[in-house]
């Protein structure tokens, strides 16, 4: 065993509890700094980190005995960067969850989970690493969920008359995400968000309804954990939900990109994911208060689309050149109410794309709906909001124009034909599910296009700056009135 001196590491046995030690985050700074721009899920990208604060700190498994097994320590982080956020993101830096294991040793294993080792502080020379890369730590969350109930601001639930069985094993899901999943036994899956927002996520809030309203298009909810508010009142902020898994499944970006490879017809599928999408659309419609959009709110909504443009815009200089053709569809969503006609508004799910689709191997028809988070850069309260169902469809249509062009063909004349009918295909089965004709309201489909396109842009700069090429064709021909 290696000798614990030789870390370097003060004891942590007998000290205060590591959630009222002061230099706690002073001493994590340094690394987290150097760690958090290499993460997927971090939202700051190229912008320089200037400081953080510690919004709270709780030791879910006190570790570290000479020797011992890495304790897990949950903090929420908020960071501030040099420059302005976009539009949207919540005043004074985006706030972390970040799951952190802690001991004297880190196994080889885990070595691609090192975060670093603090210089000075109540953890000084301990191995600090990602917990949720951490087989052992991941199962003691889910051991959190098993069992419900408090540790310091962090609350537990479960559904009532849910099983989690027990000493499931955990992994990482290996797979391209804007938060971090766990799936345990192939049986459950635990979506830790990264980035949280203060209040209820419509993540856990969407699907729980459309649980109570017998819809089988989304996995219901089993578990969750969240923070409690220190405002008397507030909603506490979702952390984590637990929920089937469903195992032999395809997204439907996969399903298209290999449709594309094959250069294979997908409009059988796409229609049958229109008719899967209209019926939760007409769930969520039935279940949860909607509202009549009339011409001042067309006009609200239009202002925060030219609003969104241009924080997009300053933040992303390739934009610039497209302004005044994306803003007429803007110009005209504004203006579509002035005729006295209103629009149905609804709860919809928010980031529609290929990626948030499931499908078995056996059942084509048989899609699922995931990730009801909506644009996680956007406020919570707007992602809550009643919204036309036809931004999810024009979300949608947006993502066969992606598979179209980041596929093998990589947009060839072929590949945006397969696009075109695809597209068709989806239109038609939503309308056959029981959905509004997306060809009805040409204004808010064009504008709700253009809005996700520019939403696309952002999100690459920050997050895949080699993808922005894809969204800025889609700018090109959105800003010629395409
Ligand atoms: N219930 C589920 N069953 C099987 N796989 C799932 C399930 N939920 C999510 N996944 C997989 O996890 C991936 C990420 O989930 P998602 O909720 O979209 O997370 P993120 O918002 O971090 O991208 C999905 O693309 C899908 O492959
Ligand atoms: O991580 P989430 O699934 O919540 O959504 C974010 O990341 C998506 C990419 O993973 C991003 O979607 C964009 O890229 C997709 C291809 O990878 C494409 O199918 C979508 O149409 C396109 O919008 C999504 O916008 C973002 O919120």
């Amino acid at each position: 065993m290696p000798d614990p001196a030789s870390t370097g590491a003060p004891p942590r046995s007998g000290g205060p509890p590591l959630a009222a030690t002061p230099d706690l985050l002073s001493s994590l700074a340094p690394l987290l700094a150097d760690w958090l721009p290499g993460r997927r899920w971090f939202a700051g990208h190229g912008r320089l980190i200037t400081g953080f604060t510690l919004l709270s700190a709780t030791e879910l498994l006190p570790g570290a005995a000479a020797g011992g097994p890495p304790g897990l320590l949950h903090l929420l982080v908020r960071v501030e960067q040099a420059t302005a956020p976009a539009a949207g993101a919540p005043p004074g830096g985006d706030c972390y969850q970040l799951l952190l294991g802690v001991g004297r040793e880190l196994p080889p294993r885990l070595a691609p989970a090192l975060i670093g080792r603090p210089a000075g502080g109540p953890l000084r020379g301990h191995a600090v690493h990602d917990a949720l890369l951490d087989g052992r730590l991941c199962g003691l969350l889910l051991e959190r969920l098993r069992l419900p109930g408090r540790i310091g601001v962090l609350d537990f639930h479960r559904e009532a008359g849910a099983e989690i069985p027990p000493r499931l094993p955990g992994r990482p899901l290996a797979a391209e995400q804007s938060h971090t999943s766990l799936v345990y036994g192939e049986t459950l899956i635990l979506k830790v968000f990264r980035q949280v927002t203060p209040g209820l996520n419509p993540d856990l809030e969407l699907p729980r309804v459309l649980a109570g309203a017998g819809c089988p298009r989304v996995p219901a909810p089993v578990a969750w954990f969240e923070a409690r508010p220190p405002e008397r009142g507030a909603e506490p902020t979702t952390l984590g939900v637990l929920q089937p898994y469903l195992p032999g499944c395809a997204d439907g970006w996969q399903l298209a990109l290999a449709a594309l490879a094959g250069r294979a017809d997908f409009t059988a599928p796409a229609r049958a994911l229109g008719r899967a999408t209209a019926e939760v659309h007409t769930a969520l419609a039935r279940a949860l208060p909607t509202a009549a959009l009339r011409r001042p709110q067309l006009e609200s909504i239009a202002a925060g689309m030219r609003a969104r443009l241009e924080s997009t815009a300053r933040a992303v200089p390739g934009l610039r050149p497209y302004r005044a053709g994306l803003r007429a569809a803007f110009d005209a969503l504004a203006t579509a109410g002035r005729g006295g006609g209103s629009w149905a508004a609804q709860r919809i799910h928010g980031d529609l794309h290929l990626g948030q689709t499931l499908r078995p191997a056996r059942g084509p028809g048989r899609w699922s709906l995931i990730d009801f988070e909506g644009e996680p850069a956007r406020p919570l309260a707007e992602r809550r909001r009643p919204q036309p169902a036809v931004r999810d469809v024009a979300a949608m249509l947006r993502s066969f124009d992606y598979a179209a062009r980041s596929g093998p063909s990589g947009g060839d004349a072929w590949s945006l034909e397969w696009a075109r009918r695809t597209r068709e295909a989806y239109c038609r089965g939503y309308v056959e599910g029981g959905g509004p004709d997306p060809c009805a309201a040409p204004e808010l489909m064009r504008a709700y296009e253009t809005d996700k396109a520019v939403y696309e842009v952002l999100y690459e700069a920050r997050h895949r700056p080699d993808w922005l090429p894809v969204p800025m064709a889609a700018v090109r021909r959105l800003a010629d009135g395409g």
